[in-house]
């Protein structure tokens, strides 16, 4: 009987089984049974280790997958959620945190994967004579916010929206007709939501904010008061100054943190109409106001616009508000770009109201400010301008002046070919934002040229925190503050139990 040469399997155990048969070419070699068994009983066992090898690294892989996609989910599912939109005047953007509970306390980690933020423009105050038009914006923030917080948790994540200078230019009953579209989104939004969770925030709460992101990024927050940094923040409306002060602060200025066992007298207050694209609106209109009563017409030159760049075409579309409405003026604005001229308008414009003052010192307007003491971080449109002329770390306000005078006495045209990625809207802020900043920080509110105390940024900390004001409203609402949003209360705000970051 032919023997077969198929072995079965399943009589097979390593000791039995000769080495597989090498076989050169099919049919024309005799070789013994064990010899020709060897070659094919080798290869079968060597085929059958590559299959149980993938098998193993397959399911291997799908357990590491499957462990990655539960522990994210388990993450996720562990994470509480807070939603925070911001207002503002050039823009509405919404915020998502994620964070943990861990013996009690709120952990945040701003790392990617617990926070996402997206800008939508224009801002809220743009549809002040459409505020119907506002539900389709903040609809696409909600539905950018819902993508990110597990489903499972929408009803116990609570949403806010906290509007500021941009809002808080307009009427107030525009204001509330805009608030009102903003909160029938809010409630259907399955979020937890209540409606005086959309609200104008005071100028001061905003910039107590700002201050506690910063500090608690730095970690100086449940530290020293005078070892805590101060804020400087130039928005598009509104300017925050806030900080620790020795001085005695009038109630109106006054604002009192207390974290743990350590109370901060702060001093809070938002320069409202002072932020940078306000007050170039403003300067132009008080150029144009001071022509406009002289002669009535002719030119009006304007040293904050460099040179050649020609407006009577671009008025319409380079720079809102009053000044597109050209129908109001017969003088015509001429673009004279001169950075010292530029700077001493923006200080006249900026000690304006001087004479109002019933304080001891009023370093811009009619309003109080101490001298500033301590460290300072100077963000948004500091630090933007800033980083456009490539400032270093130190003398920046020394470089920022020589910056400053080289652009604006620059030739626009030359300026576009230098510049050719910029939209001209961006590019004709920079003359006018150099010489603002400068009359703002070193002219009106005393900063030394030199002084090294004070820096730029819009990060801060080991884990470059965004120093945005709504992550410290967020670190607020976590902390289950009793901090009063309407900002008119001076309630002792315990910060005690908000952890550190994690790491
Ligand atoms: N140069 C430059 N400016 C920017 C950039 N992003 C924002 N800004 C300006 O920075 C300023 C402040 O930024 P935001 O805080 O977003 O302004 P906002 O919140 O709309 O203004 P406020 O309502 O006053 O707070 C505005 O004048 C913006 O035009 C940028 O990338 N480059
Ligand atoms: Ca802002």
């Amino acid at each position: 009987m032919q023997r077969s040469n198929a072995r079965s399997r399943s009589n097979i155990n390593s000791d039995m089984v000769d080495p597989p048969e090498v076989q050169t070419s099919p049919g024309n070699h005799r070789s013994s049974p064990s010899t020709a068994a060897k070659p094919k009983s080798k290869r079968t066992k060597s085929i059958i280790f590559v299959i149980v090898a993938c098998v193993t690294i397959a399911l291997g892989l799908l357990f590491i997958g499957y462990s990655i996609l539960r522990s994210g989910r388990n993450r996720r599912v562990s994470l509480h959620y807070s939603v925070i939109i911001d207002g503002g005047s050039s823009g509405t953007r919404v915020h998502v945190f994620g964070y943990r509970i861990e013996s009690g306390k709120p952990v945040f980690d701003f790392g990617e994967e617990n926070y996402a933020s997206l800008k939508l423009s224009p801002g809220l105050s743009a549809y002040a004579d459409n505020p119907e038009g506002v539900s389709e914006s903040v609809t696409e923030l909600v539905e950018f916010a819902k993508k990110r917080v597990h489903k499972g948790k929408l009803k116990k994540s609570d949403i806010r929206l906290m509007a500021t200078a941009g809002m808080r230019l307009l009427e107030l009953p525009v204001q509330e007709q805009i608030l009102d579209v903003t909160r029938r989104v809010l409630r259907s939004s399955g979020f937890d939501f209540r409606d005086e969770w959309a609200s104008v925030i005071s100028g001061s709460d905003e910039g107590v904010y700002a201050w506690v992101v910063a500090n608690h990024a730095l970690g100086s927050l449940g530290g020293e008061p005078l070892k805590t940094t101060g804020i400087v923040e130039l928005g598009g409306a509104s300017a925050q100054v806030t900080f620790v002060s020795t001085e005695l602060v009038p109630s109106e200025f006054s604002r009192t943190l207390a974290y743990g066992n350590v109370s901060y007298n702060l001093y809070s207050h938002s320069f409202l109409d002072f932020g940078q694209d306000a007050a170039q609106e403003k300067l132009s209109e008080s150029l144009y106001n001071s022509a406009a009563n002289s002669t009535g017409e002719g030119i009006v030159p304007d040293p904050c616009i460099p040179k050649g760049y020609i407006l009577e075409t671009n008025l319409q579309k380079d720079l809102p508000g009053f000044l597109a409405d050209k129908g109001k003026f017969t003088a015509t604005l001429q673009a004279a770009g001169n950075f010292s001229e530029c700077r001493s308008a923006a200080f006249a414009m900026l000690q304006e109201e001087k004479g109002k003052c019933t304080y001891k010192r009023c370093s811009i307007g009619s309003i109080f400010t101490p001298n500033l003491q301590g460290s300072f971080l100077a963000t948004e449109n500091f630090f933007h301008t800033s980083k456009f002329f490539g400032l270093g770390e130190k003398e920046w306000l020394s470089e920022m002046i020589l910056a400053g005078k080289r652009f604006c006495g620059e030739e626009w045209s030359k300026l576009k070919v230098k510049y050719p990625t910029f939209k001209d809207e961006n590019l004709l802020r920079y003359c006018f934002s150099s010489a603002y900043i400068i009359s703002m920080l070193h002219d009106s509110l005393g900063v030394a040229l030199d002084d090294e105390r004070i820096k730029y940024a819009s990060k801060a900390g080991e884990e470059d925190i965004p120093l945005d004001w709504a992550l410290g409203a967020f670190i607020l609402n976590t902390a289950t503050a009793t901090f009063d949003y309407s900002g008119k209360s001076r309630k002792i705000l315990d910060l005690s139990n908000v952890a550190k970051y994690k790491i």
